[in-house]
């Protein structure tokens, strides 16, 4: 999720080493990375297929097609009020454009460090190549460097912490981007849709200054992969998150009745999940599910988030028709809650705690 100034950083451009160098190095790990709770089982997850309970998938040419919608609203609705997340297909994008997205990623990666340190997040900044902000010394460091863009609106692009390599890296993210705007829009609509709500009702909620911001995050394999996170647990503060898994290696695991459950691959599909605003706007019908990234001994994994984050001047709030009686208010509303996201999160904290009545 969006990151926050802070005072202290971590920064790759001040002596600290990247996750990915860490990786190769052969010094033991700073207990920084060590969680309390590892040992055996502390990646435990369930396999959907195997205990028969299904992450669903949403096919969106039936979300969109007069004859098959009712029902495939019905699947949504279902799906974002029991999981809060769900995987769609039919999106329009072909195989070999989500190949590029993913290809892109890896060559920056996999780029000499003084070339990846030219778009390296300022000591004041939030975008950029960098890996975890610190904000307390208590705090467990996750198994990641990621590079942090805001790529929409247009007018707000900074294109001088966009990386320069590969050569081709802006215009598969602008492409990428118009993208999942359109395939955004959609989805909302069709999750009021399934509430029986107006139809652009969240998309006004998310106002016209609406932002999106894209994560490339790289998780190198992990020498000690029970004691250690990708990413820990935490819920997105995003309105939609997209999530473009790596096509080979899991990682990802959603909570769901106090049990993780893995969420497989299904190569060209995209997951998405709802994010604390959702849940805020729907009055806690939709989930904003608590999930995390578990890592491996053998294998890199890199996967591709994209953030919809409503106007930070707009008051987010429960929609007045999903308020009544029988479902009283939940949520006091809020203004940019990305501003104090990031901070509760770097504390273990779910910061729509801070926002529930
Ligand atoms: O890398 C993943 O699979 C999930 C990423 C995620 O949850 C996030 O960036 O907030
Ligand atoms: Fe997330």
């Amino acid at each position: 999720m969006a990151e926050p100034v802070a005072s202290t950083e971590v920064e790759i451009t001040g002596g600290c080493k990247s996750v990915q160098e860490l990786a190769l190095s052969s010094e033991s790990l700073s207990n920084s990375y060590i969680h309390d709770q590892g040992g055996v089982g502390f990646r435990h997850a369930l396999d959907p297929s195997e205990s028969n309970i299904h992450i669903p998938v949403v096919d969106i040419l039936n979300l969109t097609s007069p004859s098959s919608s009712q029902q495939e609203l019905q699947k949504l609705h279902s799906a974002l009020s029991s999981w809060g997340f769900f995987q769609v297909i039919n999106h329009g994008m072909t195989t070999l454009f989500l190949d590029k997205v993913r290809e892109v990623s890896k060559q920056f990666f996999e780029l000499p460090k003084e070339e990846k340190l030219k778009c390296a997040r300022e000591p004041d900044g939030i975008e950029g190549y960098g890996n975890d902000v610190i904000f307390s010394e208590k705090q467990r460091l996750d198994w990641t460097d990621r590079v942090y863009l805001k790529v929409h609106p247009q007018d707000q692009r900074n294109f001088n912490v966009w990386p320069q390599k590969p050569n081709d890296f802006r215009s598969i993210v602008l492409q990428y981007t118009e993208n999942l705007r359109q395939l955004n829009e959609v989805i909302l609509r069709a999750m009021a849709k399934s509430l029986n709500l107006e139809e652009d009702c969240f998309l006004k909620e998310c106002g016209d200054r609406d932002s999106m911001f894209i994560r490339f995050n790289y998780y190198p394999p992990c020498p000690t992969p029970d004691h250690v996170l990708g990413l820990k647990p935490h819920a997105d503060g995003s309105s939609i998150t997209f999530v473009l898994q790596d096509k080979e290696v899991e990682g990802l695991q959603v909570l769901k009745d106090n049990q993780w459950f893995k969420v497989p691959i299904i190569p060209d599909a995209l997951v998405i999940n709802v994010g604390d605003q959702i849940e805020i706007m729907s009055n806690g019908i939709f989930q904003s599910p608590v999930h995390r990234v578990v890592t491996n001994a053998e294998k890199e994994r890199l996967t591709v988030a994209m953030f919809c984050i409503p106007d930070s001047e707009k008051e987010i709030k429960p929609v007045e028709k999903l308020v009544n009686e029988s479902r009283p208010i939940l949520y006091r509303p809020v203004k940019d809650y990305v501003g104090i996201y990031f901070q509760y999160y770097q504390q273990g904290k779910r910061p729509i705690e801070a926002s529930k009545i």
